[in-house]
C-alpha cells in the first residue's frame, strides 16, 4: 500500500496531544477535527479537477473545479465520524457514505453492522476515515466493499497506523490491481498482545464518545 506519513511539526505536535493520556474527550475531538484537515490536504492531492475559466474583476483566469462524480467520503463508524467534519470542511460537495464496523475484541476480526452508501461507485474517488489502522480487519474489510461496488480509487486517512496493518493491506491488496493509498499522521511501533497500536492513544472510539 502506497503510504505517506505526514512529516511536519503542527502535525507531530497535534498527534501528541492526543496521545496524551490526560487529554479530555472535548479536547480529543477538537484535536482529531485539526489533524483530519492537516491529513486531508494531502490525501486529496491528486483529487480529479477539470479546467475551468473564471472573471475575476480585471480579467478572465484559468484554474479548475473538482470534477464529477464528486469524490465520496466514508467514515468507518463509530471512531471514524470524529474525522468526518474535518474532511468535509476542506472538501465541502464531497458526498458522504457509512459503514459501521466493529472489531471483535478476543478475535480482533471486524464485522459490518451497518452500510449506506450509493450501490454503484464506479468512478468515484472514495476517501476512508478512520482514526486506528491496527490489525487492518477493519480497513481490508471496509476497501473490500468499496472496490466491490465499483470503486477502483481508495485513499484511507488514519490518524495513527501500525506496521502489522500495513503488511494486512499489502497482502490482502497485492495483485489486485486496483491501488490503495495511506495517509497517516503516525507510524507507530507494533501492536500489543491485546491488537492495540503502541504506544498509540488507547480506544479513539472510547476517547472520542466514551467508553461502551
Ligand atoms: O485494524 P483493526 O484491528 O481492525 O482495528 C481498528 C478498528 O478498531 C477501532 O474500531 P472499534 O472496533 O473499536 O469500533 P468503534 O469505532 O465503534 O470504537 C478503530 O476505530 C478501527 O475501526
Ligand atoms: O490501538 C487501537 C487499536 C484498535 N482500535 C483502537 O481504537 N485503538
Ligand atoms: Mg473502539
Amino acid at each position: 500500500m502506497e503510504t505517506l506519513v505526514v512529516d511536519h511539526p503542527l502535525v507531530a505536535h497535534k498527534l501528541t496531544a492526543l496521545r496524551d493520556v490526560r487529554t479530555d474527550s472535548p479536547t480529543f475531538r477538537r484535536l482529531a477535527d485539526e489533524l483530519v484537515t492537516l491529513l486531508a490536504y494531502e490525501a486529496t492531492r491528486d483529487v480529479r479537477v477539470i479546467d475551468q475559466t473564471v472573471d475575476t474583476p480585471l480579467a478572465r483566469a484559468h484554474g479548475v473545479r473538482l470534477a464529477r462524480p464528486a469524490p465520496l467520503v466514508v467514515p468507518i463508524l463509530r471512531a471514524g465520524l470524529g474525522m468526518l467534519d474535518g474532511m468535509t470542511r476542506l472538501l465541502p460537495t464531497a458526498e458522504v457514505g457509512f459503514l459501521g464496523m466493529i472489531r471483535d475484541e478476543s478475535t480482533l476480526k471486524a464485522q459490518t453492522y451497518a452500510t449506506r452508501l450509493p450501490e454503484d461507485l464506479s468512478g468515484r474517488q472514495c476517501y476512508v476515515l478512520d482514526p486506528m489502522l491496527a490489525t487492518g480487519g477493519t480497513l481490508a474489510a471496509a476497501v473490500q466493499f468499496l472496490f466491490d461496488r465499483g470503486a477502483d480509487d481508495v485513499t484511507a486517512i488514519c490518524l495513527l497506523a501500525a506496521p502489522e496493518g500495513i503488511a494486512h493491506m499489502d497482502e490482502v491488496f497485492k495483485g489486485s490491481g486496483r491501488p490503495v493509498r495511506l495517509v497517516t499522521a503516525g507510524l507507530d511501533e507494533r501492536l500489543n498482545e491485546q491488537g492495540y497500536i503502541m504506544p498509540g492513544l488507547g480506544d479513539a472510539g472510547d476517547r472520542l464518545y466514551g467508553v461502551v
